[in-house]
């Protein structure tokens, strides 16, 4: 066990996701070895409320760590070793619009695929870029450990950005939610398989699911899912709106047989079916304000009403708090445990472009993550990629030149808009959405 004390800071402390984060780093005190927790947010009053809840928790598992909770750049990032990142660019009022404007000119409507993952796209990667800036500026070696979505642009932008910087890891808790619903449809824990996966992040496939000893579960897996369906592993406390997505898989597994994709392949293959079934007028940006977000913040003030923690019921997805944690407990002991995560192509998908910013599963220790080799994919999922990839890049592109031609160009690009007079007025509508946020587009 490396035995150096640490620093963990939480950047956007006020995320609905925090407290998980917190409950699971409590487990791994002794193995990540840190002695100071620091919450960073812009948004004061509501890191607030989640820092009470971090301080009394900490102070009840871990009295010995330091914990606080702040606005301020240097007392956040100064010798800090890792920085868990997971800001919202706007908050969920954008969101919202996101996923409105979209919807009202007939297209999918999602917080990061299609337009509304373009808008937040354009939104995030100024407030990151800073948020690397600063990080460095105080604490060279911190691996930065990143959430913040859209993460494929997030990532492919901050790649271009921060070429020599060797430790963002850009992640994703979608695969390793899959993996639990899978280990529950197989009847086997999750941590027994070992996948192979390839994609864009929020764009991608298992195409192989090995147990111990080396047999592949994914045939097995596709017949039940053909028989039974697919629903997530903690179907009861999900939201409507994740039961329909989850649902999806099943229709997808029988059209394509060939692997398992992500829930959000589905945006980009049946579009129009997607769309209708999408409501302008209550999105789950909607959904999130009156559930998660209330329960969250309304939870973690009754705890600290009630002077303790215990018994609180404020987590609820471990999944998401338990990757991140575990992500930074395998990089500090160098485990060297495989996990999907966001990397440079560099050949892993040999027929895809080098600088394409794929999710394969990589064996993750000190000195990052080393991908497993994929080779060549089939033209019909390269077909879907390389659209994609194009979409990305030239998202990024129109951010960096400041360029509506490169936005239009992106929009157009995108499977789930195709038409250029629709991109038009759509990229016309997002931008006085987002005057206070995007860099002006010439
Ligand atoms: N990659 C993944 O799989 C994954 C999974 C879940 C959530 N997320 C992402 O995590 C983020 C948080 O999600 P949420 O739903 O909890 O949102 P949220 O709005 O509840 O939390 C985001 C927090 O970030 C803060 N913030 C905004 N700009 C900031 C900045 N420049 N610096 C520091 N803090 C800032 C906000 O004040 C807010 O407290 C989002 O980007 C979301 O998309 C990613
Ligand atoms: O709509 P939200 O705010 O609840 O979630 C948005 C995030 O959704 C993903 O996380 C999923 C997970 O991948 C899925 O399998 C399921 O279990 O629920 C999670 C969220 O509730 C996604 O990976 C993130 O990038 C999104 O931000
Ligand atoms: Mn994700």
């Amino acid at each position: 066990m490396n035995l150096k004390e640490t620093k963990i800071t939480i950047v956007g402390g006020g995320s609905t996701w925090t407290p998980g984060i917190l409950k699971a780093m409590t487990r791994y005190k002794e193995s990540l070895s840190f002695k100071e927790i620091v919450l960073y947010d812009i948004n004061e009053e509501r890191q607030r409320h989640i820092g009470e809840f971090g301080k009394l928790l900490f102070n009840e598992l871990c009295p010995d760590v330091k914990f606080e909770y702040t606005t301020d750049k240097e007392l956040a990032y100064k010798n800090a070793d890792y920085i868990f990142c997971q800001m919202r660019t706007g908050g969920y009022k954008m969101r919202e619009l996101d996923e409105k404007i979209p919807l009202e000119e007939g297209v999918i409507g999602q917080e990061t695929c299609g337009a509304g993952g373009f808008a937040y796209g354009l939104r995030s990667l100024r407030d990151m870029i800073e948020m690397v800036e600063d990080v460095r500026k105080y604490s060279k070696d911190a691996w930065i450990l990143n959430y913040t979505n859209p993460a494929a642009i997030v990532a492919y932008g901050l790649t271009k950005k921060f070429k020599e910087d060797k430790r963002i890891l850009n992640i994703c808790d979608q695969p390793i939610n899959m993996l639990m619903s899978i280990g529950k449809i197989l009847g086997v824990d999750e941590q027994s398989l070992e996948p192979s996966y390839f994609g864009l992040n929020h764009f991608g496939w298992f195409t192989g699911l090995y147990n111990k000893d080396g047999q592949d579960l994914l045939p097995e897996l596709k017949e039940k899912i053909l028989q039974k369906g697919f629903s997530p592993k903690d179907a009861e406390q999900r939201d409507k709106s994740w039961l329909d997505t989850y649902a999806l898989v099943e229709d997808m597994v029988r059209d394509f047989p060939e692997y398992v994709p992500s829930t959000y392949v589905q945006y980009y293959l049946y579009p129009e079916y997607k769309t209708k079934k999408l409501d302008p007028k209550y999105t789950r940006a909607n959904e999130v304000i009156n559930g998660r977000e209330k329960r969250v913040f309304e939870e973690c003030d009754n705890a600290v009403k009630a002077g303790t923690t215990l018994g609180s019921n404020v987590v609820h997805n471990d999944a998401h708090g338990e990757m991140i944690v575990e992500i930074a407990d395998t990089i500090h002991n160098n485990k060297e445990k495989t996990y999907i995560v966001m990397v440079e192509n560099n050949g892993i998908v040999s027929n895809l472009p080098k600088d394409a910013i794929v999710e394969v599963a990589c064996v993750l220790g000190n000195r990052g993550p080393i991908p497993f080799h994929v080779g060549e994919i089939d033209v019909f999922y390269k077909g879907l990629l390389e659209n994609q990839y194009g979409y990305e890049r030239l998202t990024v592109e129109a951010f960096f030149e400041g360029s509506y031609t490169k936005a239009l160009q992106a929009l157009t690009l995108n499977r789930t808009i195709v038409d250029a007079k629709k991109a038009r007025r759509i990229l016309d509508r997002l931008i006085k959405a987002n005057k206070a946020y995007w860099p002006e587009l010439k």
